[in-house]
């Protein structure tokens, strides 16, 4: 599934992370390409190591770990710390998948990239090309979104960036696994989750139906979770 999550950061918040990110140092992007990445990334990044990206990543870590409609869709077991990236001046970055399993910084273990995800921080005005192409089940599907917003997708898809043609497109990118590595189990989970959050203010408090719905819910999470 390919779904955007609208206001994950307030425009203030965006202003705030982007005068920080205006002001940092940019590498160039291909020294932290893999081999699946290497000979098609031109960008710039920020050093995962930085204390700035740091700082910015947790901020928006603990948006995410308030916003329901992220939660319902990814069931997050473990979330990459932030990264961000940079494209000007024709910059893109060519048809890859994402590796699989990665090393997480800084600690002891692994994270296993179920779900894809990009922010937006700057808004689409302020730059020409720079959509992020996915090819999904029903053919390619090319996303610009507005600050703040964000777009999250399996990470098995081929995707690629368009050259940025005039300005800078700024965004953060990360991993997500999830409880639930398979994308139709998630899928259906998000659908069960979303129609009773909006059946229940229609019910009176404690009704039987919704009750029951809630248990399969928790109960099918039960059987597919991995944790
Ligand atoms: O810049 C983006 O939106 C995606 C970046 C990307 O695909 C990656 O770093 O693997
Ligand atoms: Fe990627």
């Amino acid at each position: 599934m390919l779904m955007t999550i609208d206001g994950v950061l307030n425009k203030d918040e965006v202003r705030q992370i982007r005068k920080h990110l205006d002001q940092s140092d940019w590498q160039d992007g291909t020294k932290t390409a893999g081999s699946l990445a290497s000979g098609v990334k031109h960008n710039q990044q920020l050093d995962e190591n930085a204390s700035v990206a740091i700082e910015l990543g947790n901020h928006i870590l603990r948006r995410l770990g308030s916003h329901p409609l992220f939660i319902s869709a990814a069931l997050p077991e473990r979330i990459y710390p932030p990264k961000f990236n940079r494209y000007s001046g024709g910059g893109h970055y060519g048809a890859h998948v994402d590796g699989a399993v990665m090393p997480l910084p800084g600690v002891h273990g692994t994270l296993r990239s179920d779900l894809s995800a990009t922010l937006f921080l700057c808004e689409p005005d302020e730059y020409d090309g720079g959509e992020l192409t996915i090819e999904t089940a029903f053919g390619a599907q090319q996303v610009k979104l507005e600050a703040g917003d964000m777009v999250l997708y399996p990470s098995s898809s081929l995707h690629r960036v368009e050259p940025v043609t005039r300005g800078a497109r700024v965004c953060s990118f990360f991993w997500i696994q999830s409880m639930v590595r398979d994308e139709g189990k998630r899928t259906l989970l998000f659908d069960l989750d979303q129609s009773i959050q909006s059946l229940t203010p229609r019910q009176p408090k404690g009704d039987g139906d919704i009750l029951q719905l809630t248990g399969v819910y928790h109960n099918l999470l039960r059987r597919w979770a991995e944790v």
